[in-house]
């Protein structure tokens, strides 16, 4: 292998690999091209999930840690790992933010408000937390706790709210203490692109108590046209017509996420609600918000990375992705890090947004092919790092066929792209950072699965495309998502970092 050859990485979100059945719309998808990749580019499977990456054992892999990991060349401890040691540990009963502020409620007679995603995917939240949060209220007699449940069907299989629901009703029962003020779907509640009018929404429902009127949490999913993640912001209400758990002054607000991306957005808008009044805010983890929140768990250090090294050589990268991928190819791919080193550039490709992926499964993809080519042709950026969104934001649909047709336009652009790169001089290093859109059914147990727009412990391709005349191998043994940093160094002819505990693959 020449060394020092420039290249381009190219993530495919939510590219797991399946055996062809029923379920994989990758392997349903004609996409002549990539079969011809696969079939002829020296490949390896690389684990994406579970520990491998730095999650709990059995784990569905995210963006944020697959792209965490992609860049940091080794697992990172993930937030969802670190809250539930403090969990599991019995460590967060003496938890200092948290035990002083539920003294603090006890004194006042101040409620305890939590805010977060009820179900247990994994990739945001873990509902079995609010049991022992609830525990812990209980234990030093916080006067009241209110739940805003935000409902999930992206993380989970759709149509499951009412179980969760259901399951914390059980926890308020054994905790003695508890009941749901607010219930609304995550498409309103964790809108991350801006739109503030769902967002307000949402913070009307929980401030001022505005919002459907219910008597029960689970006549809310009854409102939805759209399944668990469209639940309409409803306000469960007394008798007289009061809402049961707006927030007063004297109130506590921890938001139950663990995962920042999704939450922030409402965190900060209910955080610019509330100024002035006398509410304060915690996280379970560590938050990118505006606003500072103090956070119960701190995050994991994930710089040393990539990024690191191409900074310190003054290596130039150009990173291109879709609104919905831009913060991964850029922010968690450098380790969370938000000082950009010089000789980074960005591109962020905007675009018309479908109200719903299904409509326009080819997002804005030629746009991304587009700026890739461009940067491919420039002999000053030796790394053009992007992803390609599709087959992960269409697959979440849980829509097959849209989905299927999502893997054809990304066939057509890595064709595209690997074009340009033969005609540069460069490799494409192409691999997935999670499973997701070759599982689009739930598991039968009995008859036909219902239908799954969530991510997958599969394994993920890892395919490198040599330049014209670079020979290359296919590795060896075992692989996972913490060898693409150094193959990607060891490709660009340089070496990695000390705190990388992957291999060079290639
Ligand atoms: O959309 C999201 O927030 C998650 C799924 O909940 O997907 P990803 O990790 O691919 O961003
Ligand atoms: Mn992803
Ligand atoms: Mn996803």
């Amino acid at each position: 292998m020449s060394a020092g050859t420039p290249g381009i990485l190219l993530v495919l979100d939510g590219w797991g690999h399946a055996a062809a059945g029923e379920a994989n719309a990758l392997t349903a998808a004609a996409t002549p091209y990539l079969d011809g990749l696969l079939a002829t580019c020296p490949t390896v499977l690389a684990d994406a999930s579970g520990t491998a990456v730095g999650l709990l054992p059995g784990t569905v892999g995210n963006s944020e840690i697959g792209h965490m990991v992609i860049g940091a060349g080794r697992p990172i401890p993930y937030d969802s790992v670190l809250v539930q040691e403090e969990i599991s540990s019995g460590r967060m009963r003496s938890n200092e933010a948290l035990t002083e502020v539920l003294k603090g409620l006890a004194a006042s007679g101040g409620a305890l408000h939590l805010i977060g995603l009820c179900s247990d995917g994994m990739i945001h939240a873990n509902v079995q937390h609010l049991q022992e949060l609830l525990r812990i209220a209980a234990q030093f007699a916080v006067p009241r706790v209110r739940v805003h449940a935000i409902t999930d069907g992206r993380d989970v299989a759709d149509h499951t709210a009412a179980a969760y629901l259901g399951l914390v009703d059980t926890f308020f029962a054994e905790a003695g203490i508890g009941e749901v003020a607010t219930v609304v779907g995550r498409g309103y509640a964790l809108d991350k692109s801006g739109n503030l009018e769902l967002t307000e929404k949402v913070s009307l429902a929980i401030v001022d108590g505005k919002g459907e009127a219910i008597s029960e949490p689970q006549e809310a999913l009854e409102l939805t046209q759209r399944g668990d993640e469209w639940v309409p912001p409803c306000v469960v209400t007394s008798a007289d017509g009061r809402p049961l758990g707006a927030v007063q002054d004297g109130d506590a607000i921890l938001f139950t996420n663990f995962r920042s991306d999704r939450i922030q957005q409402l965190a900060d808008d209910l955080h610019t609600w509330l100024a002035g009044r006398r509410v304060t805010f915690l996280s379970l983890a560590q938050y990118d918000t505006k606003a500072s929140i103090p956070a119960l768990v701190h995050r994991s250090d994930a710089g040393g990375g990539l990024a690191t090294v191409l900074g310190a050589q003054g290596v130039r990268s150009v990173r291109i992705a879709e609104a919905e991928k831009f913060e991964h190819v850029t922010y968690y791919l450098n380790g969370r890090d938000s000082n950009v080193v010089p000789v980074e550039e960005h591109v962020r490709i905007t675009g018309d947004r479908a109200p719903d992926y299904t409509v326009r499964p080819a997002m804005n993809i030629d746009r991304v092919t587009e700026a890739v080519i461009s940067a491919a042709r420039r002999d000053d950026v030796p790394l053009v790092v992007a992803n390609l969104a599709n087959i992960d934001v269409v697959g979440h649909t849980g829509h097959f066929d849209a989905t299927r047709q999502a893997a054809e336009h990304t066939d057509r652009a890595v064709e595209a792209i690997c074009g340009a790169a033969q005609a540069t001089g460069r490799w494409v290093l192409l691999v997935g950072d999670h499973g997701n859109a070759e599982k689009m059914l739930t598991d039968a147990t009995d008859g036909d699965g219902w239908p799954y727009g969530g991510h997958t412990t599969n394994p993920v391709p890892a395919v490198l495309v040599p330049a014209a005349g670079q020979k290359a191998a296919t590795p060896a043994g075992p692989a996972t998502l913490a060898d693409i940093a150094p193959s990607v160094l060891a490709l660009l002819g340089l070496a990695p970092e000390p705190r990388m505990t992957g291999r060079p693959l290639w």
